[in-house]
């Protein structure tokens, strides 16, 4: 197999450990630089404090982003401007910023994967979810994350709600009388789709999707208990990045 170079923006955080490990066990990957804005990396390859640095020095075939929704958005656009492919699993960029890079990656003719969650057992139960909507229209959306996240709603809990939207009829749910007696409670909407987002400490990542009809209720949940439970998502996205000439949104659209 083909050896792919990649770089790891974000290779102190929590998921930027793991990916590292990842590339550093894959026999045909190989890191040849990370990017890290206060240099205390120390994975044995050249730490540069930004994207433009580390691309003057040597170009990665591929960037794995874990950083913050604002860099990972900023990270993606320049690594497609130098023509470098990308795997973002950053979270939080809005719709406008998904369909700009995606001109951005066309225009380039390389590919760009942008996955909410690389965990196999989300992206089914995203696809179960949606699934059971066109059955069970009326559905609340419950994500748990670490009390860490820098952003709420999850991506995972964002993308459920636009799959769903996908199959189902725009819905209005609940009492249409119902009013909030204090701020939030019913959560965010997404086409009526209600999204509660709960951090804790002690939490990883988990979502539950809760599927109501007359006298039953369908529960679909997934818990990630530890973050190598993003790992196999990420050689996948890696892989397969290298092929295409778009960008791909949600690792459900690249799996057999
Ligand atoms: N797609 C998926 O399956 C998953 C996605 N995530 C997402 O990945 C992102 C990172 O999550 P965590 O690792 O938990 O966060 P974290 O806070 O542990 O790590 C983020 C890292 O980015 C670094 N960083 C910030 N600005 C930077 C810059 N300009 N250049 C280089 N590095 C920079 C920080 O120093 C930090 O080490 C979040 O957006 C999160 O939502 C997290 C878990 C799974
Ligand atoms: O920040 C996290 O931890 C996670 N973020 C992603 C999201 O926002 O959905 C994926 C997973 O839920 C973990």
């Amino acid at each position: 197999m083909e050896m792919i170079k990649v770089s790891i923006a974000g290779p102190r955080g929590r998921m930027g450990k793991e990916a590292v490990t990842l590339v550093e066990e894959t026999n045909h990957f190989e890191l040849v630089s990370v990017i890290d804005h206060k240099q205390e990396a120390s994975a044995g390859v050249p730490v540069f404090a930004s994207l433009e640095e580390c691309f003057a020095h040597e170009l990665p075939d591929v960037l794995i982003d874990l950083t913050t929704p604002e860099v990972g958005y900023t990270h993606t656009k320049t690594a497609l401007e130098h023509g470098v492919r990308s795997v973002v699993g950053t979270t939080g960029f809005t719709a406008e910023q998904l369909e700009e890079l995606k001109t951005l990656a066309e225009d380039k003719g390389i590919g760009c994967i942008i996955a909410p969650n690389f965990a196999i057992g989300a992206v089914l139960m995203m696809k179960f979810s949606q699934m059971a909507s066109k059955y069970f229209p009326d559905i609340e959306i419950l994500e748990l994350h670490h009390d860490q996240k820098l952003d709420a709603p999850s991506g995972t809990a964002v993308k459920t709600a636009e799959m769903i939207r996908e199959v189902r009829e725009s819905k209005e749910q609940g009492h249409p009388d119902e009013k909030e007696t204090l701020q939030g409670a019913r959560g965010a909407e997404m086409d009526g789709i209600h999204i509660h987002s709960v951090r804790l400490p002690g939490l990883v990542a988990h979502q539950q999707v809760m599927l109501g009809g007359e006298g039953e209720l369908l529960t679909i949940r997934h818990d990630s208990f530890h973050r190598k439970s993003f790992m196999s998502g990420v050689k996948v996205c890696v892989e397969t990045v290298m092929e295409l000439k778009t960008l791909v949104y949600g690792l459900e659209n690249i799996l057999e």
